[in-house]
This record gives structure tokens, C-alpha cells and sequence, in this order.
């Protein structure tokens, strides 16, 4: 946003001194406050960019103090909580429509965000039904300006598809770099040593912030247990195979997996 002057000044609320000094040195804020109300009061657009647990009383916090006509969004990676923890502390006159940036990166802080970020990604937003379409408008073109291809969707539909696309995938790396080191010693010190390709990219997803994904898996509990659900079943299919010897079965799997891979290549590219 300071790189595209898409606003006349950019305020942010952090708890700890050390990283508003951070988020003011970097040049990202005209100014960093302490409470979250001295940061949202008056401002056109309040973005919420903390776990989503802590968004009932954040929303809460900043209620009093948003001006009418102002835009409250968000950036949560779930949205159905953010709807039932944020919705019912909003003010009246002022325009609810949550948001969600597929762009991140495994990195914390002030200091993690670079301005190309949201360059080429997408940023779905979920506006309730009667949401003021001039609100939605001016939403969508912040993140277009940013870079970003907006899409709206409805909050349960988003988070089915980011359960599959994004949850899981970070559970399944949690757990196999925990199971990875609950090895016993001398095989555990191999696996570090050797990790190259595969276990190395799971290692870097599972350096994601303990907070964050808490909130995440705990906020989309339904669809990221369907997901899962479904996952378990499809990998007992392979165990199965593998244990009967069944090698078309798995053949048959990893080509059309492969095409799957080429094919969001070519979308990407296209
Ligand atoms: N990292 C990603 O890949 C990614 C992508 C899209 C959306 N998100 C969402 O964005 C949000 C923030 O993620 P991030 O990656 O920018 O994290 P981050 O760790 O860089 O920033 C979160 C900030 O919130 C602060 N915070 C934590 N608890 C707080 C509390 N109780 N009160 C006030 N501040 C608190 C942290 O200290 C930190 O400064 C999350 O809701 C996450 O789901 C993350
Ligand atoms: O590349 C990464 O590090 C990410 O995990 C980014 C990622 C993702 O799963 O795609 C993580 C959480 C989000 O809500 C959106 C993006």
C-alpha cells in the first residue's frame, strides 16, 4: 500500500515496543500505537492482521472508535469465524467485508512483508449479502492495486477449498517433520543430515507460526476434518497397494497427480 501511495498514512497497533520500532524504521508506518482503538480511530480502512483467535476481542477493542463509512476487513486465513467472532461488534454505518490474501510466507514480523507480496496472487473476499457494493468496490481495487486478482466467495465454500489447498497441507507437514524427529537418535540425525528435496520443502511449512496455524485449525474444525477424513481414507488405498504389490494402482495415481502439477503450471504461465 505505501508503495502504490494507495493512503495518506498508514498507522499499525503491535503489543511489544520492539516491533513497532521495526514496522517504523522500515518506513511501512507514518505511526505505530500500542492500542489497537488509538490505531483504527478514524481511519477509512482497518485491516485486521493478527491470528484469528484474537479477533472477538480485537474487533471488540476497536468497535467504539471505527468511523461511520469507514471499511473493516481482514486478512484470516478462515472465514466463517471471522463472520461469527468479528460480525457481531461491528457498528452500524460501518462496512464488514473480510478478506483473505493467498500469499504468505513462513516468516513473522514487520520485517517478513515486502511489497510484491500480493503481486499475482489471489485475494478472495467474502462480503456478507447485503454488503454496500461501493464498499466491495473500493476493497477490491486496494488489493488490485496491490497486485492481487480478487474474487468473491461465500465464507463456508472458502473454507472447504483453503482446507484442501492450505490446511491440510500444513497439518501433513507438521506432522510428518514431528514424526521425523520422534525417531530415535541415530536415525533422527540422518534424516536432518540428508534432508534435501521433499523433506526440506515439508520443513519449511512447518516453520509456520505456532499461533497462527493453532487458530486455524481450531476455527476451521468442520471442513479440515472432512478433508482429512477423505485424505486418511485415500492414503490407507496406497498403504493397501503397497502392501499387496499393487504397483498399477500406484502408477495410476502418480500420473495423474503429475498432471495435475503440469496443469496449475500452465494456468499459472497462461
Ligand atoms: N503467513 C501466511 O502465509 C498468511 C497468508 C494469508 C493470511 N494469513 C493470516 O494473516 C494473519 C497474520 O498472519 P501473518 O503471517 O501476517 O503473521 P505475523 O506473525 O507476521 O503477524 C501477526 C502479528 O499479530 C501479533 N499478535 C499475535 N497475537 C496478538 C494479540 N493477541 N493481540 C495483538 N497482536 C497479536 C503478532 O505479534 C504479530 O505481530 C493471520 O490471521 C493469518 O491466518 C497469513
Ligand atoms: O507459502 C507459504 O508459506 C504459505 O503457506 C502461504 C499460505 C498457503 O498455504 O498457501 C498460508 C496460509 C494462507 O492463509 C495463505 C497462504
Amino acid at each position: 500500500a505505501r508503495a502504490q501511495g494507495l493512503a495518506e498514512e498508514i498507522v499499525c497497533s503491535t503489543r511489544r515496543e520492539a516491533t513497532r520500532d521495526t514496522a517504523r524504521s522500515l518506513g511501512i508506518v507514518d505511526h505505530a500505537y500500542e492500542n489497537p482503538a488509538e490505531a483504527a480511530a478514524g481511519a477509512d480502512l482497518v485491516l485486521l492482521c493478527t491470528p484469528v483467535g484474537t479477533y472477538a476481542d480485537l474487533s471488540a477493542a476497536i468497535a467504539p472508535v471505527l468511523a461511520p463509512g469507514a471499511i473493516l476487513s481482514d486478512v484470516g486465513s478462515v472465514k466463517q469465524a471471522v463472520v461469527r467472532d468479528v460480525g457481531p461488534n461491528v457498528p452500524d454505518g460501518v462496512h464488514f467485508i473480510p478478506g483473505h490474501p493467498i500469499a504468505g510466507t513462513e516468516h513473522s514480523g514487520p520485517e517478513s512483508g515486502f511489497a510484491e507480496l500480493f503481486q499475482g496472487r489471489w485475494c478472495i473476499l467474502t462480503p456478507p449479502p447485503a454488503a454496500d457494493p461501493a464498499a466491495v468496490a473500493r476493497l477490491r481495487a486496494f488489493w488490485e492495486k496491490v497486485g492481487s486478482q480478487v474474487v468473491e466467495m461465500d465464507p463456508a465454500h472458502h473454507d472447504k477449498v483453503l482446507a484442501i489447498t492450505s490446511h491440510l497441507p500444513h497439518l501433513i507437514a507438521y506432522t510428518i517433520v514431528g514424526t521425523a524427529t520422534d525417531l530415535e537418535e541415530t536415525l533422527r540425525s540422518e534424516v536432518i543430515k540428508y534432508s534435501a528435496g521433499g523433506f526440506r520443502d515439508f520443513t519449511r511449512i512447518a516453520a509456520s507460526d505456532p499461533v497462527m496455524w493453532r487458530d486455524i485449525f481450531l476455527d476451521n474444525r468442520e471442513a479440515v476434518l472432512e478433508m482429512l477424513g477423505r485424505f486418511s481414507e485415500d492414503l490407507a488405498y496406497l498403504q493397501r497397494a503397497i502392501r499387496w504389490g499393487e504397483g498399477d494402482k500406484l502408477h495410476e495415481l502418480f500420473t495423474r497427480t503429475r498432471a495435475i502439477r503440469r496443469g496449475i503450471i500452465e494456468a499459472k504461465q497462461a
